[in-house]
């Protein structure tokens, strides 16, 4: 019940009861009843929606001391609470509560909370790792809401979890209470619609002071003088105000329903009407998925030339790299087989299917026979004498954050005389080249040819990606010792089509004045060809990248540049110190020029240069390299700037900046997504164009709805002002007529406006008090003035006129 519904049973009772006015208290009693249905409906319409999707009690199997040990027992899991043991079934289940894989893999289905419908390979946390860090550990973490699809057990064991947040601790939980309490939004709009209410309550008291002046200076009875004051507040506040706000905004919300866009939190609709700025995810966003591989790039012996090798002819055989290319490819994923089909990271699949392996999923592997959970081999028969079979003993799943991912891999036979018969146990990795050449022993051969291909391949905007590996002699190695002193193996060069929607979708935006912004995990100069492809940079503009020395301690400050892009020093562009590189401080003159960034240097720049971070917002148009959080705070900046700011993205790894942004967009095919307030099925960013317009329209009709009723309610007010003057008000009758009959219709209507087929620059209106709508709202107010004291005087003095006697 909010204040306007307390305030109209006020007016019901006083129409009523005070004044007789029974069929326009009758009428607007049940029009408040309708728009408070109408409200309801919608509320719990959307409650059931949000709770058809969370909502999930079930019973699970959790560790309890009995009088053999700990026992596993059935309860409900309402019941579990931090430090619980539970089972994870093998057939899978749905997750009540966050928990840390302690033995076993999980693959899970994260949708839910990511939209990302690609299943997730969860390990156990390593044994040796003591301390338990939530950002680092997110892959051994089993979050509340997620599905599991299936479990591999190890040794026999069952595949068990630690229960370590319940309820709305859950980061399920904190989505849902971001959902329920969305953080209030600076939306002018509703700060505006505030003040207007406060406006018509001062109209209101001018009103009340004039009454009791009028009927005073008349002699009315107190009893009177006290009844048409209240009056008159009653006629202040227009009836059909929030019931038609309501509508407009529910029709919006079937409109973007019946294209494919599902809302979850209807007061970011009209917040859409205002975005001025719109940042996207690349890879799955504005690129296809699936990339198909373009070419493998081997690293040649140190000192050779590189080796190169066509996607066509398959990968060559006999070659040291490329041998251990082509089991890393085969192994190096976490790609399950569910009923039969590959299922897992698009890049995953397309690396895997390449090599033609087998794949081979054991349900009782343990790790001290020969079986391990996952075996990789080749398919020809041939080719099994010549390479012995790998089996999968741990996975280091890929992390957006840590951008690679990593298998320790045990062979199963002696191995073939091309391999040292030691390697039992091999480390293999793959992931961003700059991560990988990080993680890799440094050879200045290998490096200078990185630099070379990796630079030739992305400035033509392939992605590309790093593999490499190393014999394993450890027994229990730590995840630092797994992933360090790799030996660099070679690139793998895959190809980013665009979607095929998403040039005429960037050319709509920006003919509509957003200002576009490209967000990425991948590769600067990837990114940079990605955005001149699709029209986020015209061909005439210049692109300056911004660079800062690493300081060589931490008192001193990192000297600023800024380099076009086509002087880009090769070296710089690996993260090589930037002493090396060559980089000359550019004077920025050109009008038309943009700012990219890469991720590493965002983070130097905003601890540094605090201060200038508004500026590259502001031009800044593509931001590679970006983590996770990085993504989330760049939303933030162009927030604190001012824009309105949209952000639309296809994975895990776009959720944060999701969520962050105004009006956040998820591409998922699952339509119960807690990721965004916005869910699109279509699979293209076209739906950006859709939301931004049926925003607008939303947008306008909304103020449209407002500015027509408090124009009304004023105008109704002047009547009632002049007819007091005469110590009379309008008929019951009248007022239904006006109420009822004129506005209630009239504002109704309003609501069916479709959106506009394209999207112009003109955005709506967002702040009604500003001269515009102020002046159109006076302008009317003092023509019906004059208008209707002209035909007072000018009825009064007609002949025919017969005074009334009250
Ligand atoms: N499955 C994978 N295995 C290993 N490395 C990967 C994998 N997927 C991506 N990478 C590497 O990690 C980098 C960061 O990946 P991330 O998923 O954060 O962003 P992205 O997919 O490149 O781009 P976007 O943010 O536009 O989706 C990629 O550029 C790539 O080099």
């Amino acid at each position: 019940m909010t204040p306007f519904y307390v305030f109209q049973v006020f007016s019901i009772l006083l129409w009523s009861a005070a004044e007789s006015y029974y069929y326009y208290s009758a009428c607007i009693f049940l029009m408040s009843v309708v728009s408070l249905i109408a409200q309801i409906v919608q509320e719990r319409m959307m409650e059931r929606a949000l709770k058809k999707t969370v909502n999930n009690i079930s019973t699970c199997l959790v560790a309890r001391p009995g009088r053999e040990g700990v026992m596993f027992e059935e309860t409900s899991s309402i019941n579990l609470v931090p430090g619980d043991v539970i089972q994870i079934p093998s057939s899978g289940c749905i997750m009540q509560c966050d928990a840390v894989l302690n033995s076993g893999t999980a693959i899970v289905n994260e949708s839910m909370l990511t939209g990302e419908s690609v299943p997730i390979t969860k390990t156990s946390v390593l044994d040796n790792e003591l301390v338990f860090n939530e950002k680092d550990h997110n892959r051994n973490i089993l979050y509340c809401g997620t599905c599991v699809i299936q479990t591999r057990t190890v040794n026999m064991q069952p595949v068990t979890a630690m229960v370590i947040r319940t309820g709305f601790l859950t980061t399920k939980g904190s989505l849902i209470c971001s959902i329920l309490y969305p953080k209030s939004m600076d939306f002018k709009f509703t700060k505006d619609s505030y003040k207007y209410v406060a406006a018509l309550s001062c109209v209101a008291v001018v009103g009340m002071v004039y009454t009791a002046c009028c009927m005073a200076l008349n002699g009315s009875v107190a009893e009177d003088v006290i009844i048409r004051m209240l009056d008159i507040v009653t006629i202040v506040v227009p009836p059909a105000l929030p019931a038609a706000l309501t509508y407009s905004i529910a029709i919006a919300q079937y409109r973007l329903k019946r294209n494919s866009i599902f809302c979850l939190n209807s007061k970011s609709i009209n917040v859409c009407g205002s975005l001025d700025a719109f940042c996207f995810d690349k890879t799955g966003t504005l690129t296809e998925d699936g990339l198909d591989i373009y070419c493998i790039q081997p690293c040649g012996s140190p000192g050779n030339d590189v080796i190169s090798s066509n996607s066509d002819s398959g990968i060559p055989l006999s070659s040291y790299y490329l041998d251990h290319i082509r089991i890393n490819m085969a192994s190096c994923h976490s790609l399950v087989c569910l009923d039969g089909i590959f299922c897992g990271d698009p890049i995953d699949l397309k690396m895997f299917e390449y090599t033609q392996w087998h794949f081979i999923e054991y349900e009782d592997a343990t790790m001290t026979d020969l079986k391990t959970p996952i075996v990789v081999k080749p398919k020809l028969e041939n080719q099994e004498k010549m390479i012995p079979e790998y089996g999968v003993l741990k996975q280091m799943p890929f992390s957006s954050k840590l951008q690679r991912m990593s298998v320790i891999v045990r062979s199963q036979q002696r191995p073939a005389d091309s391999f040292d018969p030691l390697n039992t146990f091999s480390v293999y990795a793959k992931g961003s080249p700059e991560t990988i050449s990080s993680l890799s022993i440094a050879h200045t051969g290998w490096q200078k040819m990185l630099i070379q291909v990796l630079v030739h391949y992305t400035r033509q905007g392939f992605r590309v990606l790093a593999l490499a590996w190393k014999p394993l002699y450890s027994d229990v190695p730590t995840s630092d010792q797994i992933e360090s002193s790799l030996i660099f193996l070679g690139l793998i060069v895959m190809e980013n089509k665009l979607k095929k929607e998403t040039i005429s979708t960037i050319k709509k935006l920006k003919n509509a004045d957003l200002k576009i912004v490209m967000v990425t995990g991948d590769n600067l100069l990837t990114a940079l060809n990605i955005a001149q492809k699709c029209f986020f940079i015209e061909r005439n503009e210049s692109v300056y990248f911004i660079s800062l020395d690493t300081p060589n301690n931490s008192v001193d400050i990192p000297l600023l540049s800024f380099c076009q892009i086509n002087e880009f020093e090769d070296d710089h562009f690996l993260g090589v110190s930037s002493s090396e590189s060559n980089l000359k401080e550019a004077e920025v003159k050109q009008t038309k020029y943009h700012f990219a960034i890469t991720g590493k240097m965002w983070k130097l720049f905003r601890s540094h240069y605090p201060d200038l971070v508004s500026k590259l917002v502001v031009r800044g148009t593509i931001f590679a390299r970006f983590s996770p959080d990085q993504k989330k705070q760049l939303v933030e900046e162009l927030q604190a700037v001012g824009y309105y700011v949209g952000m639309c993205g296809d994975g895990a790894n776009d959720c944060g900046a999701l969520k962050t942004a105004h009006s956040g967009i998820s591409l998922s095919e699952t339509e119960a997504s807690v990721a965004s307030p916005f869910t699109s099925k279509q699979a293209n960013i076209s739906c950006v164009v859709r939301l931004v317009r049926e925003g607008r329209c939303a947008l306008a009709t909304s103020f449209g709805i407002f500015k027509f009723m408090t124009a009304y309610s004023m105008n109704q007010f002047l009547i009632a002002c002049i007819f007091i003057w005469n110590l009379t008000l309008l008929s019951d009758m009248q007022f239904m007529y006006q109420d009822i009959f004129m506005l209630t219709p009239l504002s109704f209507t309003f609501c069916f406006t479709s959106s506009y087929k394209v999207l112009v620059a003109r955005k709506p209106m967002i702040s009604l008090v500003a001269f515009t709508p102020l002046l159109s709202i006076v302008t009317n107010l003092a023509l019906n003035l004059a208008t209707m004291i002209f035909m007072y005087y000018f009825t009064k003095n007609q002949t025919w006129l017969v005074k009334v006697q009250f």
